[in-house]
Order: C-alpha cells, then sequence, then structure tokens
C-alpha cells in the first residue's frame, strides 16, 4: 500500500531554498519516518546532510547532466518513475515558479488529484490528508481533499515552521534512464534579473514601494531602509507598470505572492488587487500620508505620515539599534 510523502524540490549549485526544509518539516509530522527527498541538477549531491537534519530519511540525488537543465516534461517523467520506486501517498513541491510549472505536469501524468498553493497540509481523520488553500485572491480559505489515490500538493513559501532532526538521510538511487536529448522543452539560459536580489515570494522581509514614492529616483529611499532591516525590495503594480523598479517587484494579484514576516507597504493605497499578493504576511506594516487609505484596514502596524520623513527615520533608528546592539 502506498506510504510516506516524496518531497520534490529545486536547488542550484547545492544551494536548497528554505521551502524545501518547510516541506520536509511538514512531511515529517504528517508521515514520520517515512520521507524521501527528491531533486535536481548539478550540485544535487551535496544536499544529502541538509535535507536529512530537516526530516528526510532518503534522498534520491539525479545530479547526472541528464537533469542539469531544467525540462517540465523530461522532469515530470523522471518524478513519475520515482513515484513507482517509492510508492508514496503524496508528494510535495513548492509553489514557487518551479513548483507550480511542474506539479501540473506530474498530476496529470500520475492521474493525481493536485491543490495547488495550499498554506496547510493535514491529517484528517479518515487518515488521508487534507489541505487548506486561499481562494478568491485570498479574500477566503477552501478546505480541500483530493479523491484519487495518489494525493498532490504545492505548499507556499514562508507558511510551516523549520524542525531539525538531526539525522543524516540514506541516499536511494533512482534512475529514470532517461534521454535528455527527447525532452521537448529544455531552458537553455537562465538570466538573473535586474537588481539580482533575493526572491521576493521567499523573503522574510519585504519593504514594497508604491506611486507614494512619486518619481523612480525616490525609490533609493526605500533602498535604504530595505538595507538598514535585510529586507526585499517590491511594488505595486503601477510603479511597476511605469518602468521605476523591474517587473520581478510586482506584488499582487497579477504579480508576485508573497508572504513574509514581515511587509513594508510604503506609499501604497491597498488596493484589493495588492492586497491578494500580501495577505499571507504575518506584519503588515502601512506608511500612507493618508489616514483613510484602505491599507490600513489590512495593517498590523500603521503610521500615518510622509513616507520621505517616516521612511528615512526608520532606516536611521534601525542602524541605530543595531550599532548598540
Ligand atoms: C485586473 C487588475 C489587476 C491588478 N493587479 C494588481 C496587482 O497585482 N498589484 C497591484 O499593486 N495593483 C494591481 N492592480 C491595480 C490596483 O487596482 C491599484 O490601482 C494599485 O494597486 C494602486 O497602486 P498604488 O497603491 O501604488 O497607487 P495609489 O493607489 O495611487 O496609491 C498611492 C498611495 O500613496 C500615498 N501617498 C502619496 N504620497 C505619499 C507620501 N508622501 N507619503 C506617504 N504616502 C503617500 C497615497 O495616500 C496613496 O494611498 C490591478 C488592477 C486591475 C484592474
Amino acid at each position: 500500500m502506498a506510504s510516506g510523502i516524496l518531497v520534490v524540490f529545486n536547488q542550484e549549485g547545492g544551494r536548497v531554498r528554505r521551502v524545501a526544509y518547510e516541506m520536509l518539516s511538514l512531511a515529517q509530522k504528517l508521515a514520520p519516518g517515512s520521507i524521501t527527498a527528491l531533486t535536481f541538477g548539478e550540485g544535487a549531491d551535496q544536499v544529502r546532510e541538509a535535507v536529512g537534519r530537516y526530516g528526510a530519511d532518503r534522498v534520491i540525488l539525479l545530479s547526472s547532466p541528464t537533469y542539469h537543465r531544467y525540462s517540465s516534461d523530461g522532469f515530470a517523467q523522471a518524478v513519475a518513475q520515482a513515484v513507482e520506486a517509492v510508492d508514496p501517498e503524496a508528494l510535495f513541491f513548492p509553489a514557487n515558479a518551479w513548483g507550480k510549472d511542474l506539479a501540473p505536469r506530474v498530476a496529470g501524468l500520475l492521474g493525481a488529484g493536485l491543490a495547488s498553493d495550499c498554506t496547510e497540509v493535514h491529517r484528517r481523520e479518515d487518515g488521508r490528508l487534507g489541505a487548506i488553500r486561499p481562494i478568491y485572491a485570498g479574500k477566503a480559505y477552501a478546505r480541500v481533499a483530493i479523491d484519487s489515490p495518489r494525493q498532490i500538493f504545492s505548499l507556499r513559501p514562508n507558511i510551516q515552521a523549520v524542525e531539525e532532526s538531526g539525522r543524516a538521510a540514506d541516499v536511494l538511487t533512482v534512475d529514470p534512464g532517461l534521454d535528455a536529448s527527447s525532452f521537448q522543452a529544455v531552458v537553455s539560459e537562465v538570466i538573473q534579473s535586474q537588481g539580482g536580489q533575493m526572491e521576493l515570494t521567499e523573503a522574510d522581509i519585504i519593504v514594497s514601494g508604491g506611486r507614494g514614492i512619486k518619481a523612480p529616483e525616490n525609490f533609493k529611499v526605500l533602498e535604504d531602509l530595505a538595507e538598514a532591516v535585510g529586507a526585499a525590495l517590491g511594488s505595486s503594480r503601477p510603479v511597476a507598470d511605469e518602468g521605476w523598479v523591474p517587473h520581478s517587484y510586482h506584488i499582487g494579484q497579477t504579480g508576485k505572492v508573497v508572504s513574509p514576516t514581515v511587509y513594508f507597504a510604503v506609499g501604497i493605497s491597498g488596493a484589493i488587487q495588492h492586497l491578494a499578493g500580501i495577505s499571507g504576511s504575518k506584519y503588515i506594516v502601512a506608511i500612507n500620508n493618508d489616514p483613510d487609505a484602505p491599507i490600513f484596514k489590512a495593517a498590523n502596524y500603521g503610521i500615518v505620515g510622509d513616507l520621505f520623513k517616516v521612511v528615512p527615520a526608520l532606516a536611521n533608528e534601525v542602524r541605530r539599534i543595531k550599532q548598540d546592539a
């Protein structure tokens, strides 16, 4: 009978994103002792110790040149073969760009149900897994049950706690026997986006600017705060549409969905389409000179004031506290 969870994730040169550890920690709670991790690409061999520490009992490392370049159809076939070898009850994928591309293809190949972008996965009374996921642009949450024998979930980053279990994972050798030349679509080049900052969907702190910053050169004020608090930079859609910042900064219904611990919304009015992308934030700090701005209804902390005075004062205060510490 199918049992355990197969946790599939991406890595670059041995660098594993935190969401992989979050998935492993959660999987270990749901199916203790039967967690298999699967990753691909150059550097995959280096992740064994780290994934073991965070809850993998076994690990499949597809590090051969066949898997050096991402291929949606090729990787989906490899995951399907790993599923045949491991026979898990469920698969976890990260709900990042990589996982959002791969998970539906694997679900299609396996004929399995997929619940995407989940904020919670739990064990139900009937022994199967269930999930909670946001719907209607984050305005409501749905409880999801998957009827197919195999269940697939993609998990939103920064939602689960990470716990170290302190064991080393055993390496499980699975050779899908695939030939990269038969892959239909292969990523031939990855171009680093402008700014080269950390991935917004995985950032713990985000400083985000809206039209209230008035001109692209004023974004420096936000960069200074971001540097002081160690944050990634984001923006509302009009700011990215105007070309004041790269499009990769755009947060919201039609942009990135983020779930940081702290989200600074600076000069952002709080339109519903923007809130759709930030409702997973633990704390929202709004800085706006209009006391009636809708963002204050969503915020945990609000400062009514001119951002050009408030933000530099905040950055200086953070630096002063850090120096004193
Ligand atoms: C189909 C659709 C999809 C959309 N998707 C998205 C999306 O994904 N993401 C998104 O962000 N938007 C999206 N939008 C646009 C959205 O409706 C809003 O227009 C947009 O979010 C407003 O951006 P803003 O808050 O930067 O600008 P504004 O609404 O113009 O707000 C600027 C704010 O700055 C404040 N301000 C001005 N000067 C200062 C100052 N000196 N100090 C402090 N505060 C100041 C103002 O009080 C105001 O609240 C979408 C719209 C549509 C129709």
